[in-house]
């Protein structure tokens, strides 16, 4: 069937919150019309999303994979010694949870709080965030959903170098817990959780579970996928519509060819935290002065618009693991007979195939204590009075293990590697985005902001210090990988030092030139003793720099976009109101991260997710529609409790 020209409700945008949205009020109500319109490509059974262990490949910035769009800091940054960072974003429907890690957690409670906005605090989107749960795993506090459509699991395996990583964690100070996930906690580790069915081995993504699950059954969803929308069109403030480009432009001599649907009753853009603002600026909503320069005539002077932008910033560390240790190292680097292997496992035995994970299998969330916070200087300590102290649900940092190097594995020598992620959650930076024509195939200006506030390095540094002293506590430790790790001096007692010989010996039984003495070349490190008991490494002023030079030379992007079009008061340079209506406009709504008027200490998929839910259940109550519950049956899952099997739709 062709698609309407006219429908109800168009949703710009098929992210996370964006199928959340279509799929809630396109389930609410089979009479309504509504319209999803994603740039990138439709996501359904495409093994290269379902497949949770391959999620690697999604990054791959070779021209050829088409389901991230990467962002490009448009300037040298000096903060990062002359770097420009760059932000791969999904483009695909599902958005990020398509492409994405698919680990699990969520924001603190003082997060929400923090938004001082009425009906959003904590306590007022409990009830939503266990709407979208379907937990998979045991739990002793009353925070987590049973029957929503997103599946969360420990996925097929756990990793013995996950319990080693925890044993570790314990002995630096860091305790042990089953949930941290509970709103609450921000000093302990846990199996790290993963949005994957435990049932089916899949990763749990957003079109599948809100959008796909309804498509099954009922027909007031339309899909426009490989479609970009270009701008909002409005009849004097009131949005009426989109306009959309085709994704690629090559036919039409290069003129952009636009197609417009009309909207009758509301126009939410969802085009996550670096598309939205760049679709609100093209339809003339954004700072008066910029758009004028661009002849675009003004619908809603605010300057709020692409400005704000955060992330969390990590560093990688990666470290070198007995011969013995399980990791996905074979199969990333493109071991045939290894990934036949693990396919075929999958095939066979999704439920407890190593590939339905993400070798992320464990993880803590840490707070500095006094004595550290010492060390970390005024910039961070004066962060901390404002922000941390009197919020103690607040992490300062998560750290998890990757059981695997999370790196190009044509650049690494042969052998077995651990990553340490550690990552900073409430960083004091901030970025921009901005168009810089109206033309939709134009890239924008983009300033990640990362490390433009001091504050940021010392929490970075400590945390560095800290995931090392786990890796070297842990029995699969067999040396750092120095490459991957900051350039002290060679004489520094805290150099890194790489695989010991004997291990390398192992490795390569038949090389000639395992230790070879070439001291310059490398210091290998000790042979393992499990009784050894580990003195913390003792840096001086100049390690301290040179890990600050490592953290500017390569901090990157944890893929958490967020703030740019914020929920806050008009005059603090707000775009949307409580109700995430656009400022100065009708019938315009934003429903995605871009709305978050400040961070949130969490891997974001989970607050995308409820932030779509809020505007679903917004978006029902105004057109006086109810929320059904359970949702429509998700493809490829078990039955959810309580639906009969007449009513549900397998694949
Ligand atoms: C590589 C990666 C790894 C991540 N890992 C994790 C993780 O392990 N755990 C976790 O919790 N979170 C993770 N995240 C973050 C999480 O996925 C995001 O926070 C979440 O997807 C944000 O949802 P959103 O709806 O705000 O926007 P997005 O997911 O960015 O979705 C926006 C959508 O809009 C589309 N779009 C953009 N412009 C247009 C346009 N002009 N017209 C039409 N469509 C458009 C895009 O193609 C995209 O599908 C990761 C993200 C990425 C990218």
């Amino acid at each position: 069937m062709g698609h309407p020209q006219e429908v109800d409700i168009i949703v710009a945008g098929g992210g996370p919150a964006g199928c959340v949205v279509a799929g809630r009020l396109a389930y609410a109500d089979p009479s309504l019309k509504v319209m999803l319109i994603e740039g990138g490509a439709n996501n359904r059974d495409d093994p290269w999303v379902y497949r949770p262990g391959i999620y690697v490949r999604n990054m791959q910035n070779d021209g050829i994979n088409d389901k991230a769009t990467f962002y490009t800091d448009t300037m040298a940054s000096s903060y990062m010694r002359g770097r420009r960072s760059i932000v791969p974003c999904a483009n695909i429907l599902g958005g990020g949870s398509s492409i994405n890690f698919q680990m699990y957690t969520r924001a603190s409670a003082s997060d929400w709080d923090d938004f001082k906005t009425e009906g959003w605090t904590a306590k007022d989107l409990l009830p939503l965030m266990k709407r979208l749960e379907n937990y998979q795993k045991p739990s002793n506090n009353d925070t987590h959903g049973y029957d929503g459509p997103i599946a969360i699991s420990n996925g097929g395996t756990i990793t013995a170098l996950a319990h080693d990583f925890l044993r570790a964690s314990d002995t630096i100070g860091v305790p042990f817990s089953d949930d941290i996930q509970d709103l609450e906690t921000s000093h302990a580790s846990e199996i790290w959780a993963k949005y994957i069915n435990r049932h089916t081995g899949r990763r749990s993504d957003a079109a599948t579970a809100y959008v796909h699950s309804v498509m099954d059954v009922q027909n007031n969803l339309f899909l426009r996928t490989n479609s970009r929308v270009s701008r909002v069109i409005f009849e004097g403030d009131k949005a009426v519509g989109v306009a959309y480009v085709p994704a690629r432009n090559r036919g039409h001599a290069g003129q952009t060819m636009e197609t417009i649907v009309k909207a009758r009753k509301c126009v939410v853009v969802s085009s996550g935290t670096l598309g939205t603002p760049q679709i609100l600026e093209r339809s003339g909503v954004g700072s008066a002065e910029r758009l004028k320069k661009l002849d675009i005539k003004v619908v809603s002077d605010l300057p709020g618009v692409g400005e704000q932008y955060q992330d969390h910033y990590t560093t990688l560390s990666i470290y070198r693991v007995s011969n013995e240790s399980a990791t996905l190292d074979d199969f990333l680097r493109g071991d045939k007979e290894v990934q036949k292997e693990l396919f075929q496992e999958w095939e066979v035995s999704p439920e407890k195939a190593r590939l339905s994970s993400n070798a992320i299998d464990a993880g803590f969330k840490i707070r500095p204590t006094e004595a550290e916070l010492k060390e970390m200087g005024p910039e961070f300590n004066k962060l901390w009075d404002t922000y941390f102290k009197d919020k103690p649900d607040k992490p300062v940092m998560f750290g998890s293990i990757v059981s695997a190097a999370y790196a190009d594995h044509s650049l690494l020598p042969p052998g077995k590697y651990m990553t340490m992620f550690q990552y900073l959650e409430y960083p004091a930076s901030r970025g921009k985005i901005h168009i810089r024509s109206p033309n939709p195939y134009v890239e924008p200006e983009f300033d990640s902001g990362f490390m433009n506030n001091k504050a940021d390095f010392a929490p970075l540094r400590w945390s560095y210090k800290k995931t090392r002293e786990v890796a070297r506590r842990m029995d699969a430790f067999r040396g750092e990988l120095t490459s991957h790790h900051p350039r002290f001096h060679p004489a520094s007692p805290a150099a890194a030092m790489d695989i010991d010989i004997q291990t390398a010996k192992a490795l390569l039984p038949n090389a000639f030139t395992v230790g070879i003495h070439m001291g310059t070349w490398h210091k290998p490190g000790f042979t393992y003793d499990a009784n050894k008991v580990h003195e913390d490494i003792k840096y001086s002023e100049e390690d301290d720099k040179a890990i600050d030079d490592w953290i500017a030379d390569h901090v990157e992007t944890t893929w958490h976009s967020l703030g740019t079009c914020a929920m806050k008061p008009r005059e603090e340079g707000g775009v949307v109101d409580s109700h995430l209506n656009v400022f100065g406009t009708k019938n315009l709504k934003v429903v995605d991260l871009s709305i978050c008027p400040d961070n949130l200490g969490t891997n974001t998929y989970s607050s995308a997710l409820l932030v779509g839910e809020k505007g679903a259940t917004i978006l029902c109550e105004e057109l006086g529609l109810k929320i059904k519950t359970p949702h429509a049956p998700v493809p490829h899952a078990p039955m959810p409790k309580g639906v009969p099997a007449t009513q549900q739709v397998r694949h």
